[in-house]
């Protein structure tokens, strides 16, 4: 995963809108690595379908350029563009199947326009259909299938013409989260056994836990973040990135809901972080019996990112008022948890770039 498959440099885009222009990619630097999965994150309007549709020339850029693998895509001529996008599978929320075309017409509708003979045409439509498991639906309309098969059939009609990119436009959010699961698992497979660089647009924090290698959040056409998913959200460092984790998980006590906890415990509370190696708990409970103090959760939220825990604890801490002070001092200095004080004398809630974790 060292070569960039897919590189933006300096790459704008503007629409020319009614009243003022839009700019919907403003000044984007991004590296795409062959074999990963990456996502590109934010909330509607941020920029991220013109992003790619820049990858496949579906949009011209504005300025900047497009490298997908190897070739300046933003220097081609349309008919020089056909072999490069033959290159790029593309995978959409509303399938956008044939509806007069069974199962097997749709998965053949690429290879028919490649002009892939009848014999070979029939054979890899088997063989991806068997890929996706949908052998048995072969001569059935779409209309008769379900939001999953649909996605399966869109899969493997992306996958057709053998690509080495597959693009997923909010691929799963048309469809329900048993479903969806099933969808990211295809997509896993479509990564691990077949080795496709996939790039995927969500604005669902499911999606970027369950598949993501690497992730860009993107705001107002600008890429503001872009790293190692569980890295990224573990340690956000843009605002756009700390309240997309916080809706998504709801570890970290709203001001609000910081206020009615100091209601009820009146105690020295503390925000520990979870992430990383999976020993954290285990830190947590030696550290709290070294200084003889107890904590009880009153608050928190842990789930994976990646297959590492992450996420965060709030404890109400009983002890000693000096064996409190020394616990809260070890763990702000060595696994940087936030002092949220007491009712009487409370702290403010970490800003979202001051937090640090259980390592
Ligand atoms: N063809 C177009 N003409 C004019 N403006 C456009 C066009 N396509 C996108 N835009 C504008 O560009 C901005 C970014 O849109 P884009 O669809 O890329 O965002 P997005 O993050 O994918 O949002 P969503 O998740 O809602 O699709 C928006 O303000 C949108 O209105």
């Amino acid at each position: 995963m060292t070569e960039a498959i897919i590189s933006l440099r300096g790459v704008s885009k503007v629409f020319p809108g009614r009243r003022a222009a839009v700019t919907a990619v403003d000044d984007v630097d991004l590296d795409v690595y062959e074999g990963e999965i990456f996502g590109v994150i934010g909330y509607s309007g941020a920029g991220k379908s013109t992003l790619v549709r820049l990858i496949n020339a579906l949009e011209h850029t504005t300025s900047g350029t497009v490298t997908v693998a190897g070739t300046d895509i933003t220097k081609l001529r349309e008919r020089r563009l056909r072999p490069v996008r033959a290159g790029i599978g593309m995978i959409f929320q509303q399938f956008n199947l044939l509806a007069s075309r069974t199962v097997a017409g749709n998965v053949a509708y690429p290879l028919r326009v490649a002009g892939v003979k009848r014999a070979e045409r029939e054979a890899r439509v088997a063989e991806l259909l068997d890929f996706v498991g949908l052998t048995d639906k072969a001569g059935v309309y779409p209309s008769k299938l379900s939001g999953g098969q649909k996605q399966r059939v869109g899969i493997a009609r992306a996958l057709a013409t053998s690509p080495r990119i597959l693009l997923a436009d909010e691929s799963t959010s048309a469809l329900d989260p048993e479903t969806t699961a099933d969808v990211l698992g295809l997509l896993r497979r479509v990564n691990a056994e077949l080795g496709i660089t996939i790039v995927v647009i969500t604005h669902e924090m499911d999606v970027v836990r369950a598949l993501c290698h690497r992730i860009a959040v993107m705001e107002r056409g600008r890429v503001v973040e872009v790293g190692d998913a569980y890295q990224v959200f573990a340690n956000p460092t843009h605002a756009a990135t700390a309240r997309f984790v916080g809706s998504s998980l709801h570890d970290v006590p709203t001001p609000e809901i910081l206020e009615r906890l100091r209601r009820r415990h009146d105690g020295r509370l503390v925000l520990m972080r979870m992430q990383s190696d999976g020993g954290a708990s285990g830190y947590l409970t030696s550290t709290l019996r070294e200084h003889g103090v107890e904590g009880t959760i009153i608050y928190g939220g842990i789930t994976e990112i990646g297959e590492r825990p992450f996420g965060s604890l709030t404890l109400e801490l009983v002890g000693e008022q000096a064996d409190v002070e020394r616990f809260v001092a070890d763990v702000t200095v060595r696994a940087g948890a936030s002092d949220l004080g007491t009712a009487a004398a409370p702290r403010p809630l970490p800003r979202h770039d001051e937090r640090g974790s259980v390592r």
